[in-house]
């Protein structure tokens, strides 16, 4: 059984919550978009792909044991909804992606009198719900697209992987992004051992990519984050893959904060780098990683861990992501149409539209 961060049926929606693992598997309900805000803002859920999936099933679950009286009622609803769930947390674009294009859905069934205020409101939630299917779908493909890529240009197997924070079946509705690509590997019997940074405050890696790895069997070191480059010089590195939170126009990448640094590394040593994201991470109308919002954190989730102080009181700095520019994506940004270079993935992904 693969991990499952998201449970949904219809007008009922369970996540499990990251805060706890690894030392404890806890599911919880959520019963509209003010849980789903919630649980977004304090990252009981994360990894840009889930924010979006959890926040538009929340909205589902509200929008299922709702009454409405209009369409034009119910498209005030939505909107309104949708911008809320967007604020929970700012760098990530798939769930501002998801909410444009549900926007797009219920202004067209606005339009005219064409629809009863219920079917527009069953259809909105099914348009809603299609995201998770969809989502796995996409990882497959991308994880395919990634590993042949890697295979076909650089480098003959066993392949030994660098990754940073959690992009597998925790950070979206199952397989993954550049874990993706690890499973596919793994699957196709080619993937030699993977070192996973432990990506501190949060501990993404150390929590969460090192529980799934062990729950895949996959061959594994956990790395301190400063142990990076390190790692690069000694244990025959193949290839860096990380996932992103927002790809730009010229091909930036905002990632978990450290990437940039490991892409640097990963320069010095000309081992491949590269960013594994869907086309809704891929956000056109921000033209450069400039331009990218960065959400900062509270400094506790620098000086504790559970509760317990691990550092001095001294004021802190805490973004939750850094930007990645386009020239040290030098393997190329993997997505569900293929690996791409970091100039030409708006175009390609337009072309694909
Ligand atoms: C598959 S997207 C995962 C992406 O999201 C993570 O950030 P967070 O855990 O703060 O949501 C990290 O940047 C991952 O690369």
């Amino acid at each position: 059984m693969t991990l499952q961060a998201i449970r949904y049926s219809r007008g009922c929606l369970e996540i499990l919550d990251q805060l706890l693992l690894p030392d404890e598997t806890k599911y919880f309900s959520l019963h509209d978009t003010k849980d789903g805000w919630s649980a977004i803002k304090k990252m009981q859920v994360r990894g840009a792909p889930a924010i979006a999936i959890v926040g538009c099933l929340s909205l589902a679950v509200e929008l299922t044991n709702s009454d409405v009286e209009s369409v034009s009622s119910l498209k005030e609803l939505i909107e309104n909804k949708l911008d809320y769930l967007v604020s929970a947390r700012p760098t990530a674009s798939n769930m501002a992606e998801a909410a444009s294009r549900i926007k797009a859905v219920i202004r067209q069934l606005a339009k005219g009198d064409d629809y009863k205020a219920e079917d527009a409101k069953l259809m909105i939630i099914k348009e809603l719900e299609g995201m998770l299917e969809e989502d796995i779908n996409i990882n497959k493909n991308l994880g395919k697209y990634g590993a042949e890529h890697l295979l076909g240009t650089y480098a003959k197997p066993p392949v030994n992987i660098i990754t940073h924070c959690n992009t597998g079946s925790l950070a979206t509705a199952g397989y993954g992004t550049a874990l993706g690509v690890i499973r596919y590997l793994q699957e196709n019997e080619k993937l030699g051992h993977v070192y996973c940074t432990e990506t501190r405050p949060y501990n993404q890696g150390a929590r969460l990519t090192a529980y799934e790895l062990l729950h895949e069997n996959i061959d594994a070191s956990l790395i301190c984050d400063s142990a990076a480059a390190a790692c690069m010089k000694e244990k025959n590195i193949h290839a860096v893959i990380v996932g992103a939170d927002r790809v730009t126009a010229n091909g930036d990448a905002a990632n978990k904060i450290g990437t940039c640094q490991i892409a640097i590394a990963a320069k010095y040593y000309n081992i491949p780098f590269y960013v594994a994201c869907p086309r809704s991470t891929f956000d056109p109308s921000t033209q450069s990683g400039e331009d990218i919002i960065i959400e900062q954190r509270p400094h506790a989730e620098m000086t504790s861990i559970k509760g317990i102080k691990i550092a001095a009181d001294i004021n802190c700095w805490n973004p939750a992501f850094d930007v990645t520019p386009a020239e040290l994506i030098t393997g190329g940004i993997i997505t569900e149409y293929g690996v791409f270079k970091p100039h030409e993935v708006k175009q390609r992904l337009q072309d694909k539209a």
